[in-house]
C-alpha cells in the first residue's frame, strides 16, 4: 500500500510528527489516506513517550480537504453518511488524545483541512498562506464535526459568520479571531521557530495533565453527540443538486 501518511517519531524531542504525504492532490483526503490516518493515530497509544503530536502537509499546502473525486458519484444519503463518518472517527480520537497537538499549517488549507485542523489543541498558520471553511460554497456544511470544533475554538458568533461566509482567510486573519495561536513564515523550520519551544520545554506528564484540564472544559458526550448530528446533517446536503453543481464546476473549471 502506498505510504500517503508519513509517522516520524524524533527521540531527541519525543516528537511524533504526521505528514499528509499527497502533495500533487495539495493533500485532499482520500479514503486510503483516512484509513492510514486513524492507524497512525491509534499507533500513538504504543509510544508512551511521545509528548507533542504534530500535523503537517508535504508540499505546498496544509489540506485541500476531502478528496472530492473519490467521495463524489451517485452517493445515497445513507452512503454519503457512511463515507463521512470514518474522518469524524479521526477527528473525535484527535481531539481526545491524552497529549497535546498542533495543526503545523505550512500551506492553504480548504474544507475538511480546516476540520482537521480544528480538531488540534493548537494552530500554527503561514504567513502568506489562506484558509478557509469553504464548504459553503460547495452546497455543503461541514461534514467530519469540524464545525462543532471550530465552535469551541472561536467566539461562537465568528464560528458561524465564517461558516456562512465560506470565505477564504489570510494567516493574520486566523490569529485576530484566535484561530490560530501563532504564525511563521515560508523558511521556517518546525524545530527553530520558537512556537514548539514551549512543549518541548515541559515534561510528558506535565502536557498530559494540562490537556486533561483541557479536555475537562469539554462536555465530552455533549461534544460527540454534536458532532455525529453534524455528519448526518451534511450527509442530507452531500446528495443535493446544488452540491453536484459545485463540485463538478470544480472539476471543469481549468
Ligand atoms: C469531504 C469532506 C468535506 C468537508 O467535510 O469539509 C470537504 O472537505 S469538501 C472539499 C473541500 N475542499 C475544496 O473545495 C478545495 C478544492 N480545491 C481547490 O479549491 C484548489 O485545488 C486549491 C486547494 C485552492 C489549490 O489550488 P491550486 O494550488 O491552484 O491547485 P489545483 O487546483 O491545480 O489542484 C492541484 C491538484 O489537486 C487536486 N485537488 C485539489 N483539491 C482537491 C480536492 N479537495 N479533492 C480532489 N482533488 C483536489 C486538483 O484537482 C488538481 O489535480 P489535477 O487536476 O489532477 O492536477
Amino acid at each position: 500500500m502506498e505510504n500517503l501518511i508519513n509517522v516520524d517519531y524524533s527521540e531527541a524531542f519525543n516528537v511524533t510528527t504526521i505528514t499528509l504525504n499527497r502533495p500533487e492532490k495539495r493533500n485532499a483526503l482520500s479514503s486510503q489516506m483516512i484509513q492510514q490516518l486513524h492507524q497512525a493515530i491509534d499507533q500513538l497509544h504504543n509510544n508512551p513517550h511521545t509528548k507533542l503530536v504534530i500535523i503537517k502537509g508535504a508540499g505546498e499546502a496544509f489540506c485541500a480537504g476531502g478528496d472530492l473525486s473519490e467521495f463524489h458519484g451517485d452517493l445515497t444519503q445513507p452512503e454519503a453518511l457512511a463515507m463521512l463518518e470514518p474522518m469524524k472517527s479521526v477527528l473525535w480520537k484527535l481531539t481526545t488524545l491524552s497529549v497535546p497537538t498542533v495543526a503545523w499549517m505550512n500551506g492553504l488549507a480548504r474544507g475538511g483541512g480546516m476540520e482537521l485542523a480544528s480538531a488540534c489543541d493548537f494552530r500554527f498558520v503561514q504567513s502568506g498562506s489562506n484558509y478557509g471553511f469553504t464548504q459553503g460554497q460547495l452546497g455543503i456544511s461541514t461534514g467530519w464535526g469540524g464545525g462543532t470544533l471550530l465552535y469551541e475554538r472561536i467566539h461562537n458568533q465568528d464560528a458561524y459568520y465564517w461558516l456562512v461566509k465560506a470565505d477564504v482567510r489570510e494567516a493574520d486573519q486566523l490569529i485576530a479571531i484566535r484561530f490560530a495561536q501563532g504564525v511563521f513564515s515560508y523558511n521556517d523550520y518546525i524545530w527553530e521557530s520558537g512556537l514548539i519551544t514551549p512543549f518541548l520545554n515541559r515534561d510528558i506528564e506535565q502536557l498530559i495533565h494540562w490537556k486533561q484540564q483541557w479536555l475537562q472544559q469539554f462536555d465530552l458526550q455533549m461534544l460527540k453527540t454534536r458532532m455525529d448530528d453534524e455528519v448526518e446533517s451534511c450527509s442530507y446536503l452531500w446528495v443535493s443538486e446544488a452540491h453536484h453543481q459545485a463540485v463538478a464546476q470544480f472539476f471543469n473549471r481549468k
